[in-house]
This record gives C-alpha cells, structure tokens and sequence, in this order.
C-alpha cells in the first residue's frame, strides 16, 4: 500500500524543482541495474532532504545507508561551505559506482563514503557535532543507530529516520510481522523521548524528523 494515492503523488512530483541531471541519470540507471531500486529516495523525497539541507546549512551530515547514493547526493547539496557529508554503506561492491556518481554530480570533494557495517564505523568515529543525520539502512536497528548518534548530533541538529510509516502498515492493527512492529516500537519510543522535537511527514514511506533539545 502506498501512503499517497498515484495521483497526488505525481501533483507533488510535477509542483516541485525537477530532479537534476545527475540525479534523473542515478535514478534511472539504478531502476535498470539494481536489485531493490525502490529503496533509492527517488525525485520528491530527494528534493525535500535538498531543502531541508539548504535550510539548515550544514557543516556536518552522516547518513547511514548509502546504497547508489541518491540520498547523499541530495542532502550534499545544502552543504556549508567546506562542509562534508559522511555515508556508510556496508556492501563493499557499491564502491566504484558511487565514486563515478559522486563525482558525475560534482560532489566526490564533499562526501566520503566509509564502507563497513554502521555500528563498527560510527563507534571509530572521531566526529562530532553532526547538524544532520540520515538514518536509511537495515532497518531492524534504527533505534540502536538512534542511541549511538544521538550524543553526536548537535542541539538543534536534525535527525532523519526513512521509511517509518512502513507502507501504511504501521497504522494498520492486521500488520504483525517484525519489521512492522520493530517501526512501531522505533516510532513509540521516539514519541516519549523528551530530549527531542519529533514529528513524522507523510512523504513516500515516511519520514521521521528529529530535532534535538
Ligand atoms: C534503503 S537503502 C539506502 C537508500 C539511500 N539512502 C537513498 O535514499 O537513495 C539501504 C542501504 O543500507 C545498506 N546497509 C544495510 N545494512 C547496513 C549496515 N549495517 N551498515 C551500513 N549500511 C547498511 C544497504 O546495503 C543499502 O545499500
């Protein structure tokens, strides 16, 4: 089930900036060569991550979940002057293709990719003070991936957990498998945490948004 019915869904996409070149190239090569190419963040949920970027004007940003690097690429773009953007992706295999797409965007100065598994790259990290975090790889440990950031994340810096509405079945009472009820549990325990602002936007699979104290 998708969150929005087809035809608001191309309303939004066709009232927003087009997705770039680069991004439009990324996009559709990985719709013809990857398995799974609906985990890409794809053209609206791209352009909403560009300006929730340009509004915070980072200096900092760590995603977790690289994949094609679509998400990187667009969050890259709000990047501060001199700012960096870290990416962890566990599948050593993307390696070459994202280089030859971040540099295809002109983005290879300000993205480094880490390749390994999130949990032993982000405990060597020695970074600190992220202004956004991006959230978007296995999603069983988005609440331990939640805890390990959060220390790390400035105050008034941003949170970004995808996919939380989990195709409407979160909010379905029939839906009891485990990765629906782990998103449940990751959206209760994120609700009750005073120590951030929280709310989910219906855009594609749902995005939850953090904002720490
Ligand atoms: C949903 S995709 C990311 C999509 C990308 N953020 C975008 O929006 O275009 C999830 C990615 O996380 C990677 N991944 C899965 N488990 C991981 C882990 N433990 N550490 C780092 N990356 C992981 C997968 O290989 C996959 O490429």
């Amino acid at each position: 089930m998708e969150i929005l019915d087809t035809a608001l869904q191309a309303y939004l996409d066709n009232h927003c900036d087009p997705e770039p070149a680069g991004l439009q190239k990324i996009n559709r090569e990985t719709h013809l060569k990857m398995l799974k190419a609906n985990m890409l963040s794809g053209h609206y949920q791209g352009r909403v991550l560009s300006m929730l970027s340009k509004m915070m004007q980072p200096k900092l940003i760590l995603e977790i979940g690289t994949f094609t690097g679509y998400s990187a690429i667009c969050l890259a773009e709000g990047l501060a002057e001199g700012g960096v953007l870290h990416t962890i992706e566990v599948n050593a295999e993307y390696e070459e293709m994202l280089n030859s797409h971040f540099k295809l965007t002109n983005v290879d100065k300000k993205i480094k990719l880490h390749i390994g598994a999130a949990e032993a790259v982000i405990a060597d990290f020695e970074y600190n003070n992220f202004d956004i975090v991006f959230i978007d790889a296995d999603k069983r440990n988005n609440f331990k991936y939640f805890e390990l950031i959060l220390d790390k994340v400035r105050p008034g810096g941003l949170i970004i957990i995808d996919n939380v509405l989990w195709k409407g079945k979160v909010y379905d009472e029939h839906q009891k498998d485990a990765d629906t009820e782990s998103f449940r549990k990751l959206n209760e325990q994120i609700a009750v945490n005073t120590q951030v602002e929280k709310l989910i936007l219906p855009v594609r699979d749902g995005l939850l948004i953090i904002r720490k104290k």
